[in-house]
């Protein structure tokens, strides 16, 4: 396997004098090419800010973050968003989507900023993204007018729209009801067995179940990792065993 994501002694503060505060503690990951990795922790552990650095969206204090190789810190701005905007996509727990535009532009949008882009082929692809998500029939509603599963299709819609090597999700389905979530687990399993990886911040059992792998963290630090193989133990088996290391972690 190819290493896609590397973080080396990852040093993130935040604050200033007494106030300051060391919030990722030189902490190295390592994502390979299309694998599925999970990130649990207390609130306040640093799950976010680690996915952030990983992402190019935080600098960092210490260490580096390699992105197929390139280092993030010795790219400029530019070199840096267009990077974030072919190579990654981003999924939030609630997608910051724009009430003026229908679903269609809003998955369209930032594909579009900057750039001259071809609309023509974009939107093609945007449309099959939907076909795919079940949500094609949304296209022009405005995002007051769809559920909140619905909007977290859109924004996993917009996520893929350049095809990205790697998606960093925080919390995708903290505001879902069960169905919902359950229905974005499979799509991002579904998006996963494509070939793209996925890093996935969450509190919720089921969904960390769903990775090959998951990082436990507390305090700044990643204190446990646990490999899920999907031969030989059912969804099932996978929340319990993930259930069983939040306990044995006191998390
Ligand atoms: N922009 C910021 N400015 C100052 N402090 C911050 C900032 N972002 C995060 N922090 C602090 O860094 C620490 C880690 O935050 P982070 O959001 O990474 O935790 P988390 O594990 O994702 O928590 P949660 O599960 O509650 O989302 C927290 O103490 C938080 O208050």
């Amino acid at each position: 396997m190819k290493t896609l994501v590397m973080g080396n002694e990852i040093v993130k503060m935040f604050g200033h004098g007494d106030e300051r505060q060391t919030v990722l503690k030189n902490v190295s990951v390592q994502i390979e090419k299309g694998e599925y990795v999970a990130v649990m922790g207390p609130s306040g552990s640093g799950k976010s800010t680690l996915l952030f650095a990983l992402g190019g969206m935080e600098a960092i204090d210490g260490g580096t973050v390699y992105f197929n190789g390139q280092n993030l810190s010795q790219l400029s701005e530019d070199e840096l968003s267009k990077l974030r905007q072919t190579g990654m996509g981003f999924v939030f727990q609630q997608p910051t989507l724009l009430k003026n535009l229908d679903i269609l532009d809003n998955i369209l949008l930032p594909a579009l900023r900057g750039s001259h882009k071809n609309v023509a082929a974009l939107t093609k692809k945007a449309e099959m993204l939907m076909r795919k998500m079940g949500i094609e029939e949304l296209k022009g509603r405005s995002i007051t007018e769809v559920s909140g599963g619905q909007l977290q299709r859109a924004g996993i819609c917009r996520a893929l729209l350049m095809t990205p090597e790697i998606i960093f999700c925080d919390e995708p389905t903290g505001a879902l009801n069960s169905k919902s979530a359950n229905e974005t687990m499979k799509l991002f399993s579904q998006i996963n067995e494509e070939g793209v990886a996925l890093l996935i911040v969450t509190h919720d059992a089921k969904v960390a179940a769903n990775a090959q792998r998951v990082l436990f963290m507390r305090d700044g630090s990643i204190v446990d990792e646990l490999r899920l193989s999907k031969t030989g133990h059912s969804i099932e088996e996978n929340i319990k065993r993930v259930a069983q290391r939040l306990e044995y972690l006191e998390i």
